[in-house]
């Protein structure tokens, strides 16, 4: 037995005041003129490149680095690094650097635009697409980081942290709730969602190719007899886009473009000097490890630390190298983290590219490379000062550092699974991810504050009310009242039960819109609904520390201990509900 009658009614009352709450509540929120507000006020899409413009020219001279003049607590939400696991910077002697989307951060409307003409052309002239593609748009907004691609499906996927699949599209549409689940919603076989079948956009140069591959499967779908003769289902769609995207990284495409004129396509950056004087002034040998190949390493190098100025020419300077101890250009990474590596160690010439095995002495050109035109080396006068590598494994890096424990060394790294996963679960290396999204994800949770509190009470009154009715209900089956009370009963369930139609709406469509002021079809990078998202999951799980640009490590000592935020389970978060 749960309630007496006289219990029961005095219960109902205080339901049906919280009922009337409700409405007015409702009646607040209802009122779109506030959502639209916020719409307006909020740019719906993030954007790769995070927002500098507020650090201003005297950065150049270190007057907002923090010992300059201008330091001040607390640092700008957007200028900060975020710790997931505790770091104590004095125990660091060793700080690496990524260089493509790490130190380098690219513009996405013209570099991902050149990824995306490149691919299609390739597509075009190489693999007998049909000529029409050459006319195709590309949204560079579109596509975010974290999604995970379903290539027999044709599809594109968000996942929360459980790996339920929250948001899915087929090509360009959206699947509804029915479809989803019937796709994706089996719990009793859950798929690891990863390769062969899938793939995961989980660095900022697949986005052109997410986007292309999901209009392709839209046009196959609409013109199935347009596809070229071996694209016969979603999978060698993907995998013609990989390779034609891989050809245009590979044979010059991308490469010579940026160095044609560096500052269409990367951002310059006035605090990046300042970042690597100020930690090598604390002491810390600086190491660069890069994919790239010596020739563009030395173009974007010396384009983001020489002193070209902003007309985009790039005018011979070898300044950049003095900055680093050891750099390695054509890592491979991550197998350059992998145990038992036995890649060989190349020196490179840097006056001529020309590379010389570490183990036998022979020179030989430089490997992977197609040799960019117009590339001024430095000459050879400065070639004795510097060392410059290619190809080798973490070992041989820990040689020439004189590296004694893989804990001592921090690498910097925009690539999840490349950089920072592999290097953190391989070697130890603790680890910082650069989230250029994150900037514009942080304008955007400041924004919504209030909002977000409101639909956060919303949520705890929907549940309230679902209680409620939960025990009316159980009352009227299970316990014997008079014809008076079991009509009023019966009233006042059929009342809640409309009360909460209208909350859980709300709620719904209150979280929906606040998701899209994120972005329009993907919502907050690292959320879906309430949980984390996937890729937040394995920020948190693999990233020491994070932030949005990598000269944020300007704004914080080379001495500084880093600590984590205090973990919360549900229980704790009760505040004063008791
Ligand atoms: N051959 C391919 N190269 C690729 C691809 N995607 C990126 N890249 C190249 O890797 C490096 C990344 O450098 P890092 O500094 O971040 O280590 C850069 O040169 C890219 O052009 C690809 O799909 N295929
Ligand atoms: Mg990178």
């Amino acid at each position: 037995m749960f309630f007496s009658s006289s219990n029961l009614v005095k219960s109902l009352t205080s339901s049906t005041s919280q009922g009337n709450w409700f409405a007015g509540k409702f009646r607040n929120l209802k009122s779109r003129s506030k959502w639209s507000l916020y719409a307006s006020r909020v740019e719906p899409y993030s954007t790769n490149g995070a927002d500098r413009s507020y650090e201003g020219v005297a950065a150049v001279d270190g007057e907002l680095l923090w010992s300059g003049r201008w330091w001040a607590r607390p640092i700008d939400a957007r200028k900060q690094i975020f710790c997931n696991r505790s770091l104590n910077m004095k125990s660091i002697d060793a700080i690496g650097f990524d260089m493509d989307y790490t130190l380098a951060q690219y513009k996405p409307e013209t570099f991902e635009s050149l990824a995306y003409v490149g691919t299609i052309q390739k597509l075009v002239h190489n693999l007998n697409y049909p000529s029409e593609l050459l006319q195709w748009k590309f949204d560079w907004r579109f596509m975010v980081r974290g999604l995970v691609l379903d290539k027999r499906r044709g599809c594109i996927l968000k996942m929360d942290r459980h790996k339920y699949v929250k948001v899915a599209y087929h090509g360009f549409r959206e699947l509804s709730r029915d479809d989803r689940q019937a796709m994706y919603g089996n719990t009793l076989s859950r798929e690891s969602y990863d390769e062969p079948d899938y793939a995961l956009i989980d660095t900022l140069f697949s986005l052109a190719e997410a986007y292309l591959f999901m209009q392709l499967v839209d046009f196959k779908d609409a013109f199935p007899d347009k596809m070229p003769s071996g694209a016969y289902d979603y999978s060698q769609l993907y995998k013609d886009v990989r390779s034609a995207v891989d050809l245009c990284h590979r044979d010059g495409t991308l490469k010579q473009a940026v160095a044609n004129d560096p500052s269409k396509y990367i951002n310059e950056d006035p605090l990046i000097i300042p970042m690597l004087k100020m930690l090598k002034q604390s002491g810390r040998k600086l190491f660069l490890v890069t994919n790239s190949l010596w020739d563009y390493t030395h173009v974007v190098m010396n384009f983001l630390c020489g002193k070209c100025g902003t007309e985009g020419g790039v005018p011979r300077d070898d300044e950049w190298l003095s900055y680093f101890d050891v750099v390695v250009t054509g890592s491979a990474k991550p197998t350059f983290f992998m145990d038992g590596n036995r890649t060989p160690l190349f020196e490179v010439d840097i006056s001529t590219g020309m590379l010389q095995n570490t183990d036998s002495g022979v020179p030989m050109a430089q490997i992977g490379g197609v040799g960019l035109e117009g590339v001024v080396l430095p000459n050879a006068t400065v070639k004795k000062a510097h060392r410059v590598f290619q190809g080798g494994s973490v070992a041989h890096l820990h040689n020439l550092l004189s590296i004694e424990a893989s804990s001592q060394v921090l690498y910097v790294g925009d690539h999840i699974y490349g950089d920072i996963l592999r290097s953190k679960k391989e070697l130890g290396w603790r680890t910082m991810l650069v989230v250029p999204e994150l900037a514009a994800e942080l304008d955007v949770l400041h924004q919504t504050m209030t909002i977000r509190k409101e639909i956060s009470e919303l949520r705890t009154q929907r549940d309230d009310l679902e209680d409620s009715l939960l025990r009316l209900e159980w009352c009227l089956r299970h316990e014997n009242h008079t014809d008076e009370d079991q009509q009023r009963l019966e009233q006042e369930v059929a009342h809640l039960r409309k009360e909460n139609a209208i909350v859980r709406e709300q709620h719904r469509q209150g979280q929906r819109e606040c998701h899209h002021l994120f972005h329009k079809t993907w919502g907050q990078l690292m959320k879906t609904g309430y949980q984390n998202s996937r890729f937040s999951h394995q920020v948190e799980r693999f990233a020491c520390l994070y932030t949005s640009h990598v000269t944020n490590l300007c704004y914080y000592s080379p001495n500084k201990s880093y600590r984590t935020t205090e973990d919360f389970m549900p229980h704790e978060l009760q505040g004063d509900r008791r």
